[in-house]
């Protein structure tokens, strides 16, 4: 166990008997739900002394023990000091129903709200995000936590056009190289798919999730449906992916045989997927050496015409994509 961990860890048994019990209403005024996930819900509140707003999250009592609760509390306040992480604000209590922390509140939703279905969202958007995001993975795996749950709904916006985001919800997060059992999402990597089965994660669960979560930025699609031996997608990208590493920068040759749905990327952005996808985990970039290709154009001429258009005519429109 790394001392990230061994303090984590300590953090929650020093706190697990001291945990105020409190009334919401006492301090803060809840103004709206921000949003609902498997474990609990999360509302926008204001202080009520202070006016500083905040999301309170509210983990139900009957279906979360307390020491998943003051983990996911913990690793916010203690390891998350990082600009595109979302940090907890050193406030916790219980109710008579639930276990509640608060923490930064990211006031324009999503980036899920944000990716338009078969358009994703524009490429320079795209690339802020990814760049905040490979900091705030780099800055997690260095302290020894993997995130395991990056995927749009939790990635929270502070502005509209995706400038500063912020990285949340840890409660999938645990310490590198511990056992852990497989979890079914389009954002998990094959060797957890595969296995179904207890693996070892590993910081490359991330970089997976990194390359799944910038198609899906870029596409509003996912480029397989999953890594199972049948799916035909991911057997033409294993095909392509086999040739060899990708060439170094600055590369300027066209590679041949690129699988389909990566045809409409340029050659920067081929070796950008190919580094955080490469299927096998021992061999894949960590989020950090993604970096180096962010900067040039990502999608081709012609592809970029016809998100133009796409985007022209799906303004105004509504709908989330892809989940
Ligand atoms: N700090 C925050 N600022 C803004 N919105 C937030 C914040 N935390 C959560 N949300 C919203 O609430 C939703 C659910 O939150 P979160 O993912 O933390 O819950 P969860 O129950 O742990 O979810 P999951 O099912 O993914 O594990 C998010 O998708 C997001 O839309």
């Amino acid at each position: 166990m790394c001392a990230a961990t061994k303090l984590l860890d300590e953090l929650c048994h020093l706190t697990a008997q001291s945990l105020t019990a409190m009334d919401t209403s006492e301090h803060f005024q809840v103004l709206k739900l921000l949003g609902e996930g498997s474990y609990g819900k999360v509302m926008l509140a204001v202080h009520k002394q202070r006016g500083t707003p905040m999301a309170l999250k509210f983990f139900p009592r009957e279906s979360t023990s307390l020491l998943s609760f003051l983990r996911e509390y913990h690793l916010s306040l203690t390891f998350c000091a990082h600009p595109s992480l979302t940090r907890a604000l050193g406030i916790a209590y219980s109710t008579p129903s639930h276990y509640v922390f608060a923490q930064q509140a990211g006031l324009f939703g999503d980036l899920y709200d944000v990716i338009l279905p078969e358009v994703g969202v524009e490429e320079d958007a795209c690339q802020r995000v990814v760049s905040q995001l490979c900091s705030a993975l780099s800055h997690l795996h260095s302290l020894g936590f993997v995130h395991r749950d990056l995927k749009p709904e939790n990635v929270f916006l502070c502005d509209s056009d995706c400038r500063r985001v912020k990285l949340g919800d840890f409660g999938m997060a645990v310490g590198a190289r511990v056992p852990e059992v497989w979890y079914s999402s389009p954002y998990c990597a094959p060797e957890s798919e595969i296995a179904r089965v207890w693996v070892s994660v590993e910081t490359g669960t991330d970089s997976w999730a990194l390359g799944i979560l910038t198609y899906a930025m870029l596409t509003g699609s996912h480029p397989w449906a999953e890594t199972a031996s049948d799916c035909r997608s991911y057997l033409k990208y294993r095909e392509w992916s086999d040739g060899g590493p990708p060439p170094p920068p600055p590369a300027t040759v066209v590679v041949v045989g690129v699988a389909p749905q990566f045809a409409r990327f340029t050659a920067p952005a081929r070796r950008f997927f190919r580094t955080l996808l490469e299927p096998r985990p021992r061999l894949r970039g960590r989020p950090e050496d993604a970096l180096s290709y962010l900067g040039g154009e990502w999608v081709t001429e012609e592809e970029r015409k016809r998100l133009e258009e796409e985007r022209k005519r799906s303004r105004g429109k509504e709908g989330r994509s892809p989940k």
